[in-house]
């Protein structure tokens, strides 16, 4: 845990584990984590070090990260699936082994970051915003999400959900199912609720 308590020398390992431009993405999801979860009520600290932490083996080889989800019995359908959505679930794996966290909702928020899930928490909303949204993401529509997580989270992560299935679609992608059961439990508990705001 005191690797946890000291900022410093836990800034230096996250550094360790990713290219420079992966790091400054890094920084910006942990601020942007912060800043949403001041707006939305979530706990700022947590959000922070789930930014912080969230990408912590996306620069990992694909191989390190494939050993380690045999090894905690994730599903087949994982396993044989995208390559690009490992390094999330190796993530949660990986910070509660080396670094110590042990915060469910941290781990949680790292683990679903990518693909979403039916039912997520305020925390892990937070940091999958956070994710799409931060100061150095350029993408066609960042503006748009960036202005609706100004004040409605569920929206901007609706936009920012649906927009990557629209882009895996285009690129004739499969789509990890989670992420598809996320999009349609947001809108469906909106279009319950009257909708989104425009
Ligand atoms: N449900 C999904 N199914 C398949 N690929 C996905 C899904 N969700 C996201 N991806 C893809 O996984 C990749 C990694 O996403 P992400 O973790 O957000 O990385 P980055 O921070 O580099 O954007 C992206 O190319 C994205 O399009």
């Amino acid at each position: 845990m005191k690797l946890l308590d000291n900022r410093e020398e836990l800034l230096v390992r996250v550094r360790q584990q990713m290219h420079e431009k992966r790091y400054k993405h890094t920084l910006g999801v942990a601020a942007s984590a912060r800043e949403l979860a001041e707006r939305f009520g979530a706990d700022p600290d947590k959000a922070e070090l789930a930014g912080l932490l969230h990408d912590y083996c996306k620069c990992w080889p694909v191989e390190k990260m494939f050993e380690i989800l045999v090894r905690h019995d994730m599903p087949t359908e994982l396993l044989e699936g995208e390559k690009e959505l490992w390094h999330a679930f190796a993530a949660a794996i990986v910070i509660q082994t080396d670094l110590g966290v042990t915060d469910t909702d941290i781990l949680q928020a790292v683990r679903y970051h990518t693909t979403g899930r039916a039912g997520m928490s305020l925390l892990e909303k937070v940091v999958c915003v956070a994710d799409y949204i931060e100061p150095n993401r350029v993408y066609p529509g960042v503006d748009f999400i960036r202005a609706k997580a100004m004040h409605d989270l569920d929206a901007a992560l609706a936009l920012a959900l649906g927009g990557t299935i629209q882009f895996l679609i285009e690129k004739q992608k499969t789509v990890f199912p989670l992420t598809l059961t996320a999009y349609n439990d947001l809108i469906s508990r909106k279009g319950r609720e009257g909708g989104f705001d425009g």
